[in-house]
């Protein structure tokens, strides 16, 4: 028999991702359509622990499709990782008689919902929302589609004039720990190198490669750093390269914040709707302490604790050789 699961909460947490809105217009009005109450927590765990619910009805998501950000706000909330803050955030559920939450993040926000859902048995539901798509189990995360595009988009730019100049960039992109941006804008940009957090690319080789782009009269080059790249950031590499190799003169663009903003891809706007009507429908069949993710072109549950086993799985070594053969 299905659980009677009467009132659902749902937030957004970590960093915002393009399509939250589009996901949380999704979770609202599926359960409205089910006859569940449906809460907005504003600010991640932070509204869990300040009481900072709302409840929402179908209008309360009109014209947000469309928008970027996140109209519930988004939080890194550090008391959220302590006993004492799960139990106040646990305790003004109840006072609601929330028994159903839906969370919308990434693998810190994951990580916190295993733990919530271990601890006080409340039935919990995992979006994956990161543009970083560092989430096993779904073959893209929620924010990723559109960050590769507005990323796409800014290196275009630059090798316009990278090109008119012929010079060297070096472009910093996001991924704390994960190299996907990374390593599918630089195919995307025809970049000729990328170094990732997750597979180490020496400065040797790094300059071994410049230098055959000279030897095959390359007129500028472009090589995409990834934040997490174990040799440091953009600014890093280009000073160490260019204490080595001088041919070009070099630049650096960071490309920072802008790559989390922006109205959702049309993919995005998809992905996230079918994410947040299968998160209400897995949560009213008393599904729990799993995550719907989109596998092929089907939606898929997977458990939280095997989501957040993703390192290296969606950097195939075929990306990184083809993007290397491609840019001879
Ligand atoms: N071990 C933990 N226990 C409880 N809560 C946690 C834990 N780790 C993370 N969280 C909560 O999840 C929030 C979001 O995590 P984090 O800042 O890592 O972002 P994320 O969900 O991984 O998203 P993104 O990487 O896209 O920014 C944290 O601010 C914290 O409130
Ligand atoms: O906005 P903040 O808190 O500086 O976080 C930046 C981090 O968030 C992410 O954009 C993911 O949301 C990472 O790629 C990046 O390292
Ligand atoms: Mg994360």
């Amino acid at each position: 028999m299905e659980p009677n699961i009467r009132n659902i909460a749902v937030l957004t947490s970590g960093g915002d991702a393009p399509g939250m809105n589009a996901c949380i217009r999704a979770v609202v009005r599926t359960g409205i359509y089910h006859g569940r109450n449906m809460f907005g927590v504003m600010q991640g765990y932070q509204g869990l622990i300040d009481n900072n619910i709302n409840e929402m009805t179908a209008r309360s998501v009109s014209n947000i499709l469309h928008m970027g950000g996140t109209v519930l706000k988004t939080a890194r909330c550090l008391a959220f990782k302590e006993d004492a803050g799960m139990e106040i955030a646990f305790k003004n559920l109840q006072d609601r008689h929330i028994d159903g939450l839906i969370v919308i993040g990434g693998d810190g926000t994951f990580t916190g919902a295993k733990r919530f859902g271990e601890k006080y048995g409340i039935n919990v539901i995992g979006i994956p929302g990161t543009i970083d798509n560092d989430l096993y189990g779904s073959d893209f995360t929620l924010g990723y589609d559109t960050a590769v595009n507005t990323i796409i988009d800014a290196i275009d730019k630059i090798r316009d004039t990278a090109d008119s100049h012929d010079r060297l960039f070096f472009i910093e992109v996001m991924g704390r720990d994960s190299g996907c941006l990374a390593l599918r804008t630089a195919i995307a940009s025809g970049a000729e190198a990328v170094l990732l957090p997750e597979k180490e690319t020496s400065l040797k080789q790094l300059i071994t490669k410049l230098k055959s782009g000279v030897t095959t009269k390359k007129s500028s080059s472009i090589v995409i750093v990834s934040e997490g790249n174990k040799y440091g950031g953009a600014y890093d590499i280009a000073k160490s390269v260019k204490r080595k190799f001088t041919h070009y003169d070099t630049k650096v663009t960071i490309l920072g914040h802008l790559q989390r903003g922006g109205s959702p891809s049309g993919f995005d706007r998809i992905l996230g709707s079918r994410l947040g009507y299968a998160a209400v429908n897995a949560i009213i069949k008393g599904e729990s302490m799993q995550m719907v993710g989109l596998r092929g072109n089907e939606i898929k549950l997977t458990s939280l604790e095997e989501a957040l086993h993703a390192h290296n799985y969606k950097l195939e070594d075929d990306l990184l050789e083809m993007t290397h053969v491609l840019s001879i």
